[in-house]
């Protein structure tokens, strides 16, 4: 079942801004070196590295009126969503090098602005240990890390919620959340009201990853743009102990390899952002390995019986 995929751009955008750990701004390199870019070339697929976004540097301060960085976050978004933008008119599909989950929201919102110009139906899927569907109010501490998918469904601070101009940048039925398994007392309520569609470890474990994913993946036509947000914290810490912010109980290996297979299979993908990666907390670059690895299972490498 080969596929043929469009161009690629890596696009990196070093900052860990919206994190509570320092670190994931070296995500970028830490896949380059891992050999993300030479291992998609290898598939045949045509691709260039864009090289890295600049933005401000990350203070450290504590949160003022409920968020850290506010505006750092938004002038890294901006960036990332002018960037992200300019690749997909050009007809590419970008990889955004992350960076914290914070840059989903400059990244989707291109996406979204994407779909409405071109006509194209959104659907996102969000890998993830959590649903970053926290708020000002109600956030345990101020890291926007823990807001995205709140911001792009219209609750947040304007400067984020408006980042493309028109908001919401997409509705609560166009995204689905897989392998949660960490949501904040507050947030599950916010969850809740949004009507987030969240297939939960609980729910993994009940019916297992293939029936999970094939209600995940359902109903995508031909015209549906596929965007998947792969936070790596996703993944079980033991074998992806490399993120800053980490929670025992996600997928193993071969139920990760099933998810970027079944993704690759839809053949729909146009966009990838590659998050939450911290050089700092990983294990001779083990983690960032592992993230190609599965990279490459999402554009299409396959066991030799399928190929
Ligand atoms: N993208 C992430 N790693 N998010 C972690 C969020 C953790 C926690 N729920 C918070 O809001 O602070
Ligand atoms: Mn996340
Ligand atoms: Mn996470």
């Amino acid at each position: 079942m080969s596929r043929s995929f469009p161009p690629v751009s890596l696009i990196g955008a070093p900052t860990d801004i919206g994190a509570g750990h320092r670190g994931a701004r070296m995500g970028p390199d830490a896949l380059r070196i891992a050999g993300l870019g030479e291992a998609l070339a290898a598939r045949g697929i045509d691709v260039i590295d864009r090289g890295d976004l600049s933005g401000p540097d990350n203070p450290w301060l504590p949160p003022t009126d409920g968020y850290r960085h506010l505006d750092e976050v938004v002038a890294w978004n901006r960036a990332l969503m002018d960037a992200v933008g300019a690749e997909l008119r050009a007809g590419r599909l970008p990889i955004v090098l992350g960076g914290d989950h914070c840059l989903g929201v400059g990244s989707i919102t291109a996406v979204a602005r994407h779909c409405r110009d071109t006509g194209k139906k959104l659907r996102v899927l969000w890998l993830d240990a959590h649903a970053d569907f926290n708020t000002s109010d109600v956030t345990p501490s101020g890291n926007v890390h823990g807001m995205p998918v709140a911001c792009l469904c219209g609750l947040g601070p304007d400067a984020l919620v408006r980042l493309g101009g028109s908001a919401p940048a997409m509705r609560p039925d166009e995204i689905r959340q897989i392998g949660i398994r960490s949501v904040d007392p507050e947030e599950k309520r916010l969850v809740k009201d949004y009507g987030l569609d969240i297939y939960d470890m609980r729910y993994i474990d009940e019916v297992g990853m293939k029936r999970a994913m094939e209600e995940a993946l359902e109903d995508l036509d031909d015209d549906t743009h596929l965007h998947v947000s792969f936070d790596v914290d996703f993944l079980d810490p033991s074998i992806a102990p490399g993120v800053g912010t980490t929670v025992p109980g996600g997928p193993n290996y071969r139920e990760a390899q099933l998810v970027m297979e079944m993704i690759a299979d839809t053949g729909r993908m146009g966009s990838l952002d590659i998050v939450e990666l911290n050089p700092a907390l990983d294990n001779h670059n083990g983690t960032a390995e592992l993230a190609v690895d599965l990279v490459e299972s999402l554009f299409g490498k396959s066991t030799l019986m399928r190929d």
